[in-house]
């Protein structure tokens, strides 16, 4: 077996708060994970010269900083392989949006070529690296939605409900590092439990800052919430509805203007690239 193709899956983050900030700059943070059916697909084609090969270049990032390049050659240094790979990344996530597109590409690069090298890693093993190249690079290799904690690596998998989304993509980019250093940043959230916020709900303490910087989230946001309870993910600029069927979401999708980018998507609690795995096993 010398190819493979797998999923690399959006996240949600359900809600988030910062509790507080590392000595580092890395922010304490706690939000719930849940994956969704939408993905990147990568395939992986083996070398035996040890050469990492990536196409398409994505717009803006250089091959060699794409993190699945980087993700490719940390297992290679990590594992000692003398092997490579041929890696074509169809892109299909929107990037800085929030749903951790470049964080599940390396770990759908870390767990595809550890199978395809047979490096033999654990998942734990491949999320204590993934962590060097992201805070959300090891929720996408555990495959399982999950409370976090720290600045998103403390990871308890959770069975929780799986709605089906509308995801609105406002016509931003937005970068994670530049909300975060925001001085008006919320960073004082007290701590709460997985069972108060499924009594009581979470919010996203990013957002006050998102939609001050950026207008197109702001007013996303607004048209959003005539149709539903509009959430922020991660540091956006993604915005998602949940509904209890994909017909109640593909309603509301067809009321929004057409020049806005927008998925239908389910709730998933294993992750698809896990769910592909486990087939490619056998
Ligand atoms: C906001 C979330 O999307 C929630 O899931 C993630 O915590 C962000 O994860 P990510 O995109 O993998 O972020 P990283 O690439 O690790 O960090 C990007 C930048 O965001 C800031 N950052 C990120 C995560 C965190 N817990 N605290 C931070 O302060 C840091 O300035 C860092 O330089
Ligand atoms: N394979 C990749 N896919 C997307 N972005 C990448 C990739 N490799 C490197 N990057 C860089 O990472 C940045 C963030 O990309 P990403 O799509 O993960 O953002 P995001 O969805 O906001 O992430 P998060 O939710 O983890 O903060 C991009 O703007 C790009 O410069």
């Amino acid at each position: 077996m010398h190819t493979l193709t797998l999923p690399a899956p959006a996240k949600l983050n359900l809600f988030l708060h910062v509790t507080g900030r590392r000595a580092d700059g890395y922010h304490q943070l706690q939000t719930l994970f849940q994956f969704l059916d939408i993905s990147d697909t990568l395939h992986f084609q083996r070398r035996d010269d040890g050469q990492i090969r990536l196409t398409p270049e994505l717009p803006g990032v250089p091959v060699e900083s794409n993190l699945v390049v980087r993700a490719a050659h940390l297992l290679q240094q990590a594992s000692g392989t003398s092997l490579g790979a041929d890696i074509r990344l169809e892109k299909r996530l929107p990037m800085g949006g929030g749903i951790g597109g470049g964080s599940s590409d390396a770990a759908t690069t870390l767990l595809g070529l550890n199978h395809l090298w047979k490096t033999g890693l654990s998942l734990e093993q491949l999320a204590v690296l993934g962590l060097q190249l992201g805070a959300d690079v090891p929720v996408f290799v555990q495959g399982r939605a999950a409370w976090a904690e720290g600045v998103g690596e403390q990871l308890t998998p959770v069975e929780i409900d799986e709605p089906w989304y509308l995801l609105v993509v406002p016509d931003c980019h937005v970068s994670t590092a530049e909300i975060f250093s925001d001085e008006r940043l919320t960073r004082d959230t007290s701590p709460i439990t997985l069972q108060a916020f499924r009594e009581h709900g979470g919010r996203n303490d990013c957002l006050p800052v998102v939609t001050t910087r950026y207008h197109e989230v702001r007013n996303t946001l607004i048209l959003l919430n005539n149709y539903c309870e509009a959430k922020m993910t991660g540091t956006g600029s993604c915005l998602f509805g949940a509904f209890p069927n994909e017909c109640e979401a593909d309603k509301v999708r067809a009321r929004l203007p057409a020049t806005l980018q927008t998925f239908v998507a389910k709730g998933c609690n294993v992750s698809p690239l896990h769910i592909q795995l486990d087939k490619a096993a056998y």
